[in-house]
């Protein structure tokens, strides 16, 4: 046997301990997971995960690998919630709402708090145009936009385990509810138009909110709107002077208690 044969000798013993340290640290965590959910205690706990952290990097035998070390148990933790999260939520989470109730900012914090994957439509749809919406729907209309939409929730509708923010014109259009609705749960996020107002008012990237009287232009889409959005929704959320942070912790409380 050569050296390099007995190094790589010492590799394979060095996998094995750590795919059974791997496939243990897994079941420990769906029994913690399990433990939780009988005593009713909350799963997430963000605290939790900087003080893991903090306790195996102050253990380090050879501190010159600290940082590879914090990276891979970085990641170790965040498979641990993806698994957790997949056994959790079985479904896609899709946010609806009209524009400006915070489907984009609410979507990245949930999947960042669950680990699982995001999809915002509205940025998909601008990476396949290769532009931004607005300029699209000044240059081919809102019809073409709709086209456009309508294709990539189909698309987006056939993935799992994802959460999803949908642009606030999905519900004009049956199929698109009907599609995502076959692999998600659909929560509505819902804001005054005072609040809508506030938040987008310094906002040129929404091509319908182009308008002389923002108020009276919320107003009418609202009204247009406004029972699609409740019609689709399965889960209701009010976010109106509500932090991100606190509407992302009521929204897994909401799903986790059904
Ligand atoms: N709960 C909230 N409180 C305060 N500002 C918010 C809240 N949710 C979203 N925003 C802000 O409102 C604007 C629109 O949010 P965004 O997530 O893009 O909404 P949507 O995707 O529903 O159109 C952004 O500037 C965002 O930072
Ligand atoms: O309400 C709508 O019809 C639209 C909402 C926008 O998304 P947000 O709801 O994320 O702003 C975007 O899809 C497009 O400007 C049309
Ligand atoms: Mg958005």
């Amino acid at each position: 046997m050569t050296e390099l044969d007995k190094l790589r000798n010492q590799i394979d013993h060095w996998d094995q301990q750590l795919v059974k340290a791997f496939e243990g640290r897994l079941e420990t965590v769906m029994e913690i997971l399990e433990y939780k959910r009988k005593a009713g205690l909350p799963i997430y706990d963000r605290s939790r995960e900087e003080k893991v952290i903090k306790r195996i990097l102050g253990k380090l035998n050879k501190p010159e690998f600290k940082q590879e070390t914090e990276t891979l148990f970085r990641q170790i933790i965040a498979i641990s919630k993806k698994i957790q999260s997949k056994t959790l939520f079985p479904f896609n989470i899709v946010l609806i709402g009209f524009m400006g109730t915070g489907k984009t900012t609410i979507g990245k914090l949930l999947s960042k708090g669950l680990d699982m994957e995001f999809v915002d439509l509205d940025t998909l749809i601008e990476e396949r145009l290769g532009m931004k919406i607005s300029q699209y729907f000044e240059k081919e209309g809102e019809a073409a936009f709709r086209k456009v939409e309508k294709a990539i929730v189909e698309e987006v509708s056939s993935r799992a385990n994802i959460v999803i923010s949908c642009g606030g014109g999905v519900v004009l259009d049956q199929e698109n509810i009907a599609n995502l609705k076959k692999n998600g749960k659909l929560l509505l996020l819902q804001a005054k138009v005072e609040t809508v107002l506030e938040r987008l008012k310094e906002d040129d990237t929404r091509p319908l909110l182009k308008a002389q009287d923002l108020v009276v232009k919320i107003k009418d889409l609202l009204d247009a709107r406004g029972s699609l959005y409740i019609k689709s929704a399965d889960y209701v959320f009010d976010t109106d002077g509500k932090k991100p942070q606190d509407i992302v912790d009521e929204v897994i409380k909401r799903l986790l208690n059904h």
